[in-house]
């Protein structure tokens, strides 16, 4: 378990992070979501004692991080920037981090193992690709066993087989009762790994809910009908439907289900060329959320979907 309190982080005039309160629960893989600048990696540096909160605390298991007598077999972290020497190789990188934590050497090869890296093991690790590197990070992590993994954009640098290995990692250490905060810009990856979600903008807490929750309070689902008599369709529709927006060749239905719409469209003649179910993406859902707290964005860029221009999502 993971807990903060009031955790808050300033540098000079800027507030990097602004008393944050949450608990990351064991069991669960929570994603830790929040645009460019929101303050992520400053949470995770102070979760880790690397940086000192400037008022508030945060607790690994109920102590400090800092605290911890072997740190590695408390908390397993990779953070965005791991340093590994680079004239070492994996394995005694691996073999030294076992020797200064109090773990057995025989981890080492195990460790090695479980995240593929047996066959270069005794490569320098300076001449690793950016994905053996990140494997290399995820088993510096793990090497100790910790009930807590905190890692940092693991997926960053890995090929799909690679993204696909992280996010079974993931759910194999939460299924274990270890406790899971991952951090990732790849959303539809999130959608498929975390059962939580955090989210940040600007260094406040935007969501703190189950995904299943999120994604039915931001995420909005509706109904998209493609027909040539929008005027009879509109007619069939208003006063039932939530809410009906117009696309450009289509009607967006909420509030209703497919078959109702179905149905009221049917009862009422209308020709119908498409009709369907749709549920907005985590990714929609986190651009929506977040779309005031963004710090950079390009001038040409959509600071949001389609969806949010067009009105379907508020
Ligand atoms: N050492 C520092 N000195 C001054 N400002 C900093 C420092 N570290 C971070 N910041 C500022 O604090 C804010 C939060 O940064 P942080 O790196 O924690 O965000 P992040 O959510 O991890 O962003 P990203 O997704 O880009 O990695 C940013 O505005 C950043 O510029």
């Amino acid at each position: 378990m993971i807990r903060a309190r009031e955790l808050t982080k300033k540098y000079g005039d800027k507030t990097a992070v602004d008393g944050l309160d949450f608990a990351v629960k064991p069991g669960l893989v929570t994603g830790f979501l929040g645009p460019n600048g929101a303050g992520k990696s400053t949470t995770m540096r102070m979760i880790l004692g690397l940086d000192r909160p400037t008022s508030g605390a945060v607790t690994v298991n109920g102590v400090p991080h800092e605290d911890s007598v072997a740190p590695l077999r408390e908390v397993g972290a990779l953070l965005e920037a791991h340093a590994v020497h680079p004239g070492r190789s994996a394995r005694n990188h691996l073999r030294w981090l076992a020797a200064t934590n109090a773990i057995p050497d025989a981890r080492v090869d195990e460790i090695l193992a479980q995240v593929g890296l047996t066959e270069v093991a005794d490569k320098r690790a300076g001449k690793f690709s950016l994905g053996m590197r990140q494997r290399l990070g995820i088993a510096s992590a793990l090497i100790g066993d910790p009930p807590v993994v905190i890692l940092d954009e693991p997926v960053n640098g890995l090929d799909s087989e690679g993204i696909r290995w992280v996010r079974h990692l993931c759910r194999q250490l939460a299924d274990e009762g270890r406790t899971v905060f991952v951090s990732s810009h790849l959303m539809t990856e999130m959608a498929l790994m975390a059962d939580h979600l955090l989210v940040i903008g600007q260094g406040r807490i935007l969501a703190d809910d189950p995904m299943t929750e999120f994604m039915a309070g931001h995420a909005p689902s509706y109904v998209r009908i493609r027909t040539r008599d929008r005027v009879q369709a509109r007619a069939a529709l208003t006063g039932v439907a939530a809410e009906l927006t117009e696309g450009d060749d289509e009607l967006r239905v909420s509030g209703l289900g497919a078959e109702a719409v179905g149905d009221l469209l049917f009862d009422a003649g209308v020709r119908v060329h498409e009709l369907t179910a749709v549920q907005s993406s985590l990714e929609e859902a986190f651009m929506a959320l977040t779309a005031e707290s963004v710090e950079y964005r390009a001038d040409t860029a959509r600071p949001t979907s389609d969806l949010v221009a067009q009105g379907a999502l508020r």
